[in-house]
């Protein structure tokens, strides 16, 4: 007979937009009632922060998968529970960037993701350490990160006052100095953003690291180089078509470890988007192959 296996669904109730915040339960439960070799288990969260503690205890009971139903910010709550278990990482992406589950091709369908958690395929991949946190996804300085926590203090949500917060504040975004030192070099830098990725995009396709591959115990170091409005607006496509290479404001290195270190004081930075306050120096480093995430298998017919 086949053995059980346990998941957990972690949902984040305020993730994305608003519209079919009850349909994904309904969905789960029409997915896996009938499935007899899996029991399952669905909790909301209430609080941020809250679906690390449901992952850090579901991994400690060794259940199965536990599987973040949300966006990049719920993945990276859930995975960093999971660094270094037994337990695997699920995605059903329900976030509005969604960038980690589009790195690795899990279709933003929920049926389809179902189907991925179901036949798909156990990988075991890469992590990224900023200071005590994790990424899975990306995590850096600049003017995204600065963006994100302007975001966050005044309690926004959506692409579109992001984009109306962004123009605004390309204006006023004073440029910070930073010296990198990786692979045995040191450079200083005036960026408009600097980005360590393990996985190639932001979120919306927006790739910022065509290179990054989340398995190969390398970390991509890119680094944008301040431009005009204009200039932002007429290279933008890139971003979005695969070719960041071919904007000359933008260079990236392949690294294992790089530290960070501003030219004043503390600041922001973001881990998969979400920002967090941190000292002058930032170390980080990757942890080849520390999680298992199921992924589409090749076989899989979605
Ligand atoms: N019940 C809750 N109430 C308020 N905030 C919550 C709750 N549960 C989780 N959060 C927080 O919600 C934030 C946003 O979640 P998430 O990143 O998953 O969604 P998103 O921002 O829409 O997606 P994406 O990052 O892909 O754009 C996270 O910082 C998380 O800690």
């Amino acid at each position: 007979m086949m053995e059980k296996r346990t998941f957990l669904f972690i949902l984040n109730p305020i993730s994305g937009l608003k519209k079919n915040k009850k349909s994904i339960e309904q969905i789960i439960h029409k997915e896996f009632q009938a499935h007899s070799t899996i029991d399952y288990q669905i909790q909301y969260t209430q609080f941020p922060g809250h679906a690390r503690q449901l992952a850090r205890e579901a991994a400690a009971q060794n259940v199965s998968v536990v599987v973040a139903v949300g966006g990049d910010g719920t993945m990276n709550e859930v995975a960093s529970s999971l660094v270094g278990t037994g337990t695997v990482l699920g995605i059903i992406p329900r976030g509005s960037g969604n960038g980690y589950a589009r790195s690795l091709k899990i279709p933003l369908k929920a049926k389809q993701a179902i189907r991925v958690l179901q036949y798909g395929q156990v990988k075991q991949v890469d992590v990224g350490k900023i200071n005590e946190y994790y990424f899975f996804g990306v995590a850096g300085v600049g003017f995204d990160a600065y963006i994100g926590a302007q975001f966050q203090a005044f309690g926004l949500r959506g692409p579109l006052p992001y984009f109306y917060i962004g123009v605004r504040e390309y204006f006023r975004y004073s440029y910070e100095g930073f010296t990198l030192k990786f692979n045995g070099q040191s450079l200083h830098v005036n960026p408009l953003l600097i980005t360590v990725a393990n996985t190639p995009q932001y979120g919306m396709n927006a790739t910022i690291a065509p290179q990054a591959k989340v398995d190969d115990g390398i970390l991509e170091l890119c680094v944008l180089n301040p431009m005009s409005v204009f200039k932002a607006a007429m290279e933008l496509h890139h971003l979005f078509d695969g070719t960041i290479e071919k904007v000359k404001a933008y260079r990236h290195f392949s690294v294992k470890e790089v530290e960070i270190e501003r030219e004043y004081e503390k600041g922001v930075f973001h881990t998969d988007g979400e920002p967090r306050m941190g000292p002058r120096v930032l170390k980080i480093s990757v942890l080849p192959q520390k999680i298992k995430v199921l992924v589409p298998g090749e076989k899989l017919k979605l």
